[in-house]
């Protein structure tokens, strides 16, 4: 039996039971469910990864509905529960939701929802901010600062790639990647080459308007290719950018094979889901490859990294933070 946990109550006379697994930002999602007539109960628990078990403390005998997080497993056990409950309704707040079954959901009648568009931006600048850090080694020449190295200018200390004129890849060019493509491109007048099941025309459009308005200014104009495979983009591109939904078509998609075809001193940015690249391997290829350098906010076990992988020089890591910025508030 697990233990009872700690949780906020707004509304406590509500007809419909929601529970939130963790405290979220802002009030108006609380104002929006009592309008609904519903009684909000926000898990408080110091507790990061909630288990199973403790969710299926938290839903208990009664609960309509609940708002979950990426890090949590709903799967059929979770599902069940909630139908037992007599819950109608699961929201994911996140984007990706590798980790909801949905196929479980429909079997116990609970309708999910997440929140795709929300995170497009902020995601693609991180995946930007990455790509720059990686590019300039930021990280080891703010480590060497740091640790009162620098002793002065010299001619090669810490030269990493101009992006201007290279070639960004992206794998994975829906909302975010497309994103990260237009940052990348109009940024750093990067050629763009994409990998993705579907034609971003959108994109495309962009690239070649923004070309020809390069080219009429006297400047180089920016260049678009659709890879037919994602080894073209491995081969082509000098810095590329993970950006497709984690499923099984896209587990591990980079790996030894995949790596060993990239440019040896390509940068691989992860801003999507760790299990995407096949972290084991990654580090292999980091230690193997030096000027091969990478930027990661997902990890394969989130929230551990795989070993060796922090020892990496030419590695940039930071814990899952692509969501993590503020806009203008709307209600404080
Ligand atoms: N690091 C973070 O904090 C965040 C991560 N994400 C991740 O980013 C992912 C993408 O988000 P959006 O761009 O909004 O989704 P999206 O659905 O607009 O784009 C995903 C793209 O991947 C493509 N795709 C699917 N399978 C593929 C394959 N096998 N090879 C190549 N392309 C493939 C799809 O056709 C689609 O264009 C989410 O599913 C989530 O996992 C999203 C938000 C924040
Ligand atoms: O929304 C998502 O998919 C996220 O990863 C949020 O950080």
């Amino acid at each position: 039996m697990a233990k009872p946990i700690s949780i906020e109550v707004y509304n406590p006379n509500g007809k419909y039971r929601v529970v939130s697994t963790k405290s979220m930002p802002g009030t108006r999602w609380i104002n929006l469910l009592i309008e609904q007539d519903c009684r909000v109960e926000i898990c408080t628990q110091k507790k990061t990864i909630l288990s199973v078990e403790d969710i299926i403390a938290l839903i208990g005998d009664k609960c309509d509905g609940v708002i979950g997080q990426l890090t949590e497993d709903w799967g059929e056990t979770l599902f069940a529960a909630l139908s037992r409950a007599g819950g109608k309704a699961f929201s994911n707040m996140a984007v990706g939701y590798n980790n909801v079954d949905v196929n479980a959901a429909n079997k116990h009648g609970v309708a999910v929802g997440n929140t795709p568009g929300v995170l497009t931006e902020t995601t693609a600048e991180l995946a930007a901010s990455l790509s720059l850090a990686a590019a300039r080694r930021i990280v080891e020449a703010d480590q060497f600062m740091r640790a009162g190295l620098y002793d002065g200018w010299l001619p090669h200390l810490f030269v990493g790639n101009l992006l201007k004129g290279q070639t960004v890849g992206v794998i994975g060019a829906g909302r975010i990647g497309s994103a990260y493509a237009r940052m990348m491109v109009e940024g750093f007048k990067m050629n763009l080459i994409y990998y993705d099941l579907y034609q971003s025309t959108r994109l495309e459009k962009f690239v070649t308007a923004y070309g020809e308005f390069l080219k009429a200014n006297g400047e180089q104009p920016v260049t678009w290719k659709r890879a037919a495979s994602m080894d073209e983009v491995l081969r082509e591109a000098d810095v590329i950018s993970l950006h497709p939904i984690l499923d099984k078509t896209t587990y591990h998609l980079i790996n030894k094979e995949s790596l060993a075809t990239m440019k040896k001193e390509a940068i691989l940015v992860n801003c999507s889901r760790g299990p995407v690249v096949d972290e084991v391997a990654l580090v292999e290829h980091l230690k193997q490859n030096p000027m091969f350098r990478v930027g990661l906010d997902v990890f394969e076990d989130e929230p551990y990294m795989k070993p060796g992988l922090a020892d990496m020089k030419n590695a940039v890591v930071v814990p899952h933070i692509a969501s993590a910025s503020k806009v203008k508030l709307i209600d404080t």
